[in-house]
């Protein structure tokens, strides 16, 4: 009976350590989802509710949220689920966040082009900023809202105005880029594309987006015209989902895909195993090119950030195209700014 009971707490003992992960840190962590009751709010939603490190969800949305909070709070896993609405309710979704995840705003219809969006989702940004300003000045925020390239400069010189910006957490969400890439080069050299590595720098539209195919694991071997072909494929990668969807919105599923493995990552690098690197594409604050926020790979930490690893090595090619497209992304860097101090003033 004795080693019955005995075998029964081992086993519970190693039941603990599983759930938790073996000598992991148990650390509490707080996420917030802001927009999550759009198209890719809700699978987003329900991909964090499964990350064994959230043990809160917070879901925030103009309206809707009670319906999806109840629905994902049904799901035995461990985040518990809050949720809030509208403009009053923000900063209480946001309060103490250790990571707040933005998909709000508009998406593209067919015939749009990405910074159409900027004068509505604007203010999404703006808003974003003087909650995390006022309630989670500390937080890791990540910009999901379209158009990046303008969304991320707002958002930086707002949280500057107001004293809270560090460069170092704040982040738009490039990794759907880096994922398509992935999925459409494991096709074409027919591998796993789980297997498949490269940086994809830049921004996230249209020529800005860059993917280093000369440094791709493994080599990519392609002809010329199929190069071509490949990088104008990951450029327009999202018009080709906007098309598909012929007037219903813009990339849901695989978005939430990418925020959640973007998100997850950086909760490993909160928690800051010393065993692991944790490696990741993001446009950030940036000294690597001209453009003042640039996407490479950095090196997350327990503060965000940890190291920017700057421009990878490129061939001829690559370089000519970074240059090119170096205007254009300056440009909408120069245009989120000027945003930014304009709505600096607003609460
Ligand atoms: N970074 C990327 O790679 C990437 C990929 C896909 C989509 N996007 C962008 O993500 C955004 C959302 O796309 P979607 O398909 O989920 O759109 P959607 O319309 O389905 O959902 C957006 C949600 O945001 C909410 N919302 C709007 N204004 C808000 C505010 N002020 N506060 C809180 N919530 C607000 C809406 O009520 C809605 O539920 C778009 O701007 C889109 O262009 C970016
Ligand atoms: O293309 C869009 O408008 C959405 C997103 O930026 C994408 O790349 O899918």
């Amino acid at each position: 009976m004795l080693a019955l009971r005995l075998g029964t707490q081992i086993s519970r003992d190693r039941l603990r350590a599983f759930k938790f992960g073996c000598g992991g840190s148990r650390r509490s962590l707080k996420v917030a989802v802001v927009g999550a009751v759009g198209g890719i709010g809700q699978p987003l939603a329900l991909l964090l509710k499964q990350n064994p490190h959230i043990s809160r969800l917070s879901l925030h949305d103009l309206r809707n949220t009670a319906g999806v909070a109840a629905d994902l709070s049904h799901i035995n896993s461990r985040a518990t689920v809050c949720h809030f609405e509208g403009k009053d309710g923000l900063k209480k979704a946001m309060d103490k966040a250790d990571i707040v995840v933005v998909p709000a705003g508009l998406p593209r219809k067919p015939g749009m082009k990405r910074e159409d969006l900027v004068g509505v989702n604007a203010s999404v940004a703006c808003e974003v900023a003087h909650a995390a300003s006022a309630v989670c000045p500390g937080a890791l925020l990540a910009l999901i809202t379209n158009p990046i390239n303008v969304i991320v400069p707002i958002v930086a010189t707002i949280l500057q105005a107001k004293g809270t910006y560090d460069p170092n957490r704040l982040f738009g969400v490039t990794s759907l880029d880096v994922v398509r890439s992935k999925a459409f080069i494991g096709d074409f050299l027919n591998v796993d594309p789980q297997t498949v590595d490269l940086p994809v720098i830049g921004g996230h539209t249209g020529r800005t987006i860059l993917p280093i195919l000369s440094q791709c694991q493994p080599t990519y071997k392609g002809t010329d015209e199929e190069r071509k072909a490949l990088i104008k494929r990951i450029q327009e990668a999202g018009t080709e989902v906007v098309n598909a969807k012929d007037g219903l919105g813009s990339a849901t599923l695989s978005m939430a895909y990418a925020a959640s493995h973007f998100v997850n990552s950086l909760i490993r690098g909160i928690k800051g195993s010393k065993d692991e690197c944790i490696v990741e594409c993001a446009y950030v604050d940036s000294d690597v090119t001209e453009a003042k926020f640039f996407a490479t790979q950095l090196i997350l930490g327990p503060q965000g950030i940890k190291e920017n690893l700057g421009l990878p090595e490129m061939d001829d090619e690559e370089k000519q195209a970074l240059e090119s497209m170096l205007p254009l992304l300056k440009k909408s860097i120069e245009n989120g700014i000027k945003l930014g101090m304009e709505m600096a003033c607003q609460s």
